[in-house]
C-alpha cells in the first residue's frame, strides 16, 4: 500500500478539531467541537492584534449562529481600526468604537431562541456582551481566553453574568499534531499538553475521502506552522461549503400580544405614534436621571420589539445604577457598565426580521446601539433628543452609520397627547 505521510505541528488548535465537523451531527464532545468551531471563525476576523471567534448553541444543541469581530456591515474598508496608542490624538479613530464583537455578531446571526443556551467564545465577554447575552436568555458561557480579566468592562460583565446566574467555564487549550496516512486512517495524536483523534475510513468518510483529494506534498514543503494552517484552512472551508451548513436558521415569529392592545395596525402618523409609545416606555426605565424608550418595526411598519434602559433581567435591585460623580473611588459601581439601552431592549425583544426597519428612541442611539443596529439591517433612525451629541460615542455612532447609509431624523411635534384612564379616553391637540 502507498503511503503519503505528512506531519504538520499545528500552533492552532482549531484546524485538529474542525475536521471533526464534518461527520459529527451531535459531537460526542459539545464543548470541544464548538470550541474548535470558534477558533476557525476567528481566524476571519481583520483584527490584526486579537481575532476572536464565537457560536451560540441553543438549549438543545444546535448551532444557530456563529461571529468573528469585525466593523458593522457595510463599514470594511471605510472605518479606522487604530489601537489606542495610536490615536492618542484622535479619540475618534479607536477600534473599540466600531468593531462589532464575535459575541454580537454571533447573536444577531442567529435565527432561533437562545433561551437556555449556550455562547461559546474564544474570548471572556466583555460587559456589553454580557447585557446582549442575559437579555437572550443565555445561560452558559464556554471561553477559551481570559486576557482582559483586570478591566472594568470585563470585571462588571462577570459581576452581571454572576446576578443574573449565567454560569461560566473555562475550556483549556490544546496543541496538536497532525499526521495524515493515506490508505489506512487519518490520525491526529497528540504530543503532550494534547489528545488523541483517531479517524477511521469507515467512521468519517466525507472527511477521509476529501483529505485523500489534497495535494498533501505541497503541504509537505511548508515548513511554517501558519502557513500550514492557512492551507488547511482553505481546504476545510471548501469541504465545509459542500458538506456543512454553516449556521441551521429556525424561525420564530411570535408577535407578542401586548402590541394589540394599541389595536392600530398601521397609524395614520407612524412617526408620532411611535414616538409617543416610546415616551410611554421610557416611564418604566428605573435610571432617575435619563430614561429612555424605544421600539423597533419591520419594513411592513408592524411594531415588532419595545424597551427602555434598565439592568439586564433578573439584575434588578442587585447591581448599582450610580452616576459617575457618585461612584469616583469605586468606577465598577457606575451604571453605563450594566444598564442595557433601550434600543437593546427593543432589539432583543423582537420576534421578526428587522431588515430595512425602522427605530424609534426618545434618545440618539450611541455607538454600541448604532453597531446592533447596522448589523440588524435596520436602515432608518427616528430619534427625539440629541442630548449626547458632543460625546465621542455618540460622534463614532454618526460616522458608523451615515457610512452604511442609516437615515437618522429627529422627530419634533408641538402636540400634547393625554390618556386619561378615567374617561377611558385619549385627548389630542390638533390636527387630530
Ligand atoms: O443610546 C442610548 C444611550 C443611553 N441610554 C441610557 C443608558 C443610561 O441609562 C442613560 C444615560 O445616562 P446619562 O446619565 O444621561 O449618561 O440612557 C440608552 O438607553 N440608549
Amino acid at each position: 500500500m502507498e503511503q503519503h505521510k505528512s506531519m504538520i505541528k499545528l500552533s492552532h488548535y482549531q484546524f485538529c478539531c474542525y475536521f471533526r465537523l464534518f461527520d459529527m451531527a451531535s459531537p460526542q464532545n459539545p464543548d470541544e467541537y464548538y470550541m474548535a468551531l470558534c477558533l476557525l471563525i476567528s481566524q476571519d476576523s481583520p483584527d490584526t492584534e486579537t481575532k476572536v471567534g464565537a457560536c451560540v448553541v441553543n438549549s438543545e444543541g444546535t448551532l444557530l449562529g456563529i461571529g468573528y469581530n469585525d466593523l458593522p456591515t457595510g463599514c470594511s474598508g471605510q472605518l479606522p481600526m487604530l489601537r489606542k496608542k495610536h490615536c492618542r490624538d484622535r479619540p475618534l479613530d479607536h477600534k473599540l468604537l466600531y468593531m462589532c464583537h464575535a459575541e454580537l455578531n454571533a447573536i444577531v446571526n442567529n435565527k432561533g431562541s437562545l433561551k437556555n443556551g449556550t455562547i461559546y467564545c474564544t474570548l471572556f465577554p466583555c460587559n456589553e456582551c454580557a447585557k446582549l447575552i442575559i437579555q437572550h436568555g443565555i445561560k452558559k458561557i464556554v471561553y477559551l481566553d481570559d486576557k482582559y480579566f483586570d478591566r472594568d468592562a470585563f470585571m462588571a460583565s462577570k459581576r452581571m453574568l454572576g446576578v443574573a446566574g449565567v454560569e461560566y467555564s473555562y475550556h483549556p487549550a490544546l496543541y496538536i499534531t497532525v499526521n495524515v496516512v493515506e490508505g489506512s486512517f487519518v490520525n491526529f495524536p497528540g504530543g503532550s499538553n494534547s489528545k488523541d483523534y483517531s479517524f477511521s475510513k469507515a467512521n468519517f468518510p466525507v472527511l477521509y475521502e476529501e483529505l485523500l483529494t489534497v495535494d498533501w506534498s505541497s503541504i509537505y514543503s511548508i515548513t511554517d506552522a501558519n502557513n500550514a494552517c492557512d492551507v488547511l484552512y482553505r481546504i476545510i472551508n471548501n469541504v465545509l461549503d459542500k458538506h456543512v451548513p454553516r449556521v441551521k436558521y429556525k424561525a420564530h415569529y411570535q408577535l407578542c400580544c401586548y402590541f394589540r392592545l394599541f389595536d392600530m395596525a398601521s397609524p395614520q402618523n407612524p412617526d408620532e405614534y411611535y414616538m409617543a409609545l416610546c415616551l410611554l416606555l421610557s416611564e418604566d426605565s428605573p435610571d432617575t436621571k435619563t430614561k429612555v424608550g424605544a421600539c423597533v418595526v419591520n419594513s411592513e411598519g408592524s411594531l415588532l420589539g419595545i424597551g427602555y434602559n434598565d439592568l439586564p433581567t433578573g439584575c434588578s435591585g442587585q447591581l448599582p445604577m450610580l452616576q459617575k460623580k457618585h461612584c469616583k473611588d469605586h468606577p465598577l459601581d457606575h451604571k453605563l457598565l450594566y444598564v442595557c439601552h433601550a434600543e437593546l431592549n427593543a432589539i432583543v425583544n423582537s420576534k421578526g426580521s428587522l431588515k430595512n426597519g425602522t427605530i424609534y428612541c426618545t434618545l440618539f442611539p450611541c455607538n454600541e446601539c448604532a453597531k446592533l443596529i447596522i448589523q440588524h439591517g435596520i436602515k432608518k433612525i427616528v430619534y427625539l433628543d440629541d442630548k449626547h451629541s458632543a460625546k465621542d460615542t455618540t460622534k463614532a455612532s454618526k460616522r458608523m452609520l451615515d457610512l452604511v447609509g442609516v437615515e437618522c431624523r429627529q422627530f419634533s411635534s408641538k402636540r400634547t397627547i393625554t390618556i386619561d384612564f378615567s374617561k377611558k379616553s385619549v385627548f389630542s391637540s390638533p390636527p387630530y
